[in-house]
């Protein structure tokens, strides 16, 4: 068992900055595998960059850090899209492309990302949607699901390389409180299967309902929360 709980995101006084300008400074904390973890602060105390950060969106400015094997603080900008392959992004707005359906979504990032033969990419797609609950979605456009629904599609969309983690910057803030609760439980759900997870939230009813280790973004600095 010891394996499961290798970490796979390190930083070690780290320094966040947007642009020239810092935002968090000497950051660390570990995240194992399988690990979920959330992310909190006001709005503007770093939340966002430190997920850029960690999806090589940002420059670490100083300091280290090492995320699914890759040490930011030496990553070429070539190797960026394979950190990304290792680790699924999910955002608030669902940014889904609207004019193909779920299935055409989802099947452009597999071809993206390498994938060629189509009946494994049709068997990754059922398999990935049937893990969100949308297993007879596969037909639909994006403007003929619910936004819980196209959010469901977005998280499949992360899983489809099998990352070892979801980084997830608000995912529920567009949400209604009961749809908001049901993602969770998706969260939940690939967080059992194995993937850590690490999510910034406004929602303090998800840390009453969902208790999980707590990173805090205050002041410049993060803390256990
Ligand atoms: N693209 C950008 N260019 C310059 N400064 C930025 C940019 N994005 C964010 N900032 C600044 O960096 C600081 C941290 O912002 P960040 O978005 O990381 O905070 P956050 O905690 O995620 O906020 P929210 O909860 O509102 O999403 C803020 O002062 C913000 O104004």
């Amino acid at each position: 068992m010891t394996e499961t709980r290798e970490p796979i995101v390190i930083l070690e006084r780290a320094d966040i900055y947007q642009g020239d300008r810092p935002v968090l400074n000497d950051v660390h904390f570990e995240i194992k595998n399988g690990e979920f973890v959330y992310l909190i602060g006001r709005t503007g105390s770093g939340k966002s960059s430190l997920m850029k950060t960690l999806y090589g969106d940002l420059w670490l400015h100083t300091g280290s850090a090492k995320v699914v094997g890759y040490e930011l603080h030496n990553i070429k900008r070539a190797d960026i899209p394979f950190l990304r392959r290792k680790i699924g992004i999910v955002f608030q707005d669902f940014q889904l492309l609207s004019d193909r359906s779920v299935e055409d979504n989802l099947s452009f990032v597999l071809r993206a990302t390498g994938w060629e033969q189509q009946s494994k990419i049709s068997k990754r797609i059922a398999e990935v949607l049937m893990q969100v609950g949308l297993g007879t979605s596969q037909k639909k456009m994006p403007h003929q699901l619910s936004g819980g629904e196209q959010q469901r599609v977005v998280i499949a969309r992360a899983m489809l390389n099998e990352p070892r983690i979801l980084i997830a910057d608000e995912p529920t803030g567009n949400l209604d409180p009961e749809v908001g609760d049901q993602i969770m439980q998706v969260f939940k759900t690939i967080n059992n299967a194995g993937t850590a997870i690490l999510m910034a939230t406004h929602n303090y009813e998800f840390l009453k309902k969902f208790p999980a280790r707590t990173l805090k973004c205050e002041n410049g600095n993060v803390t256990e929360g």
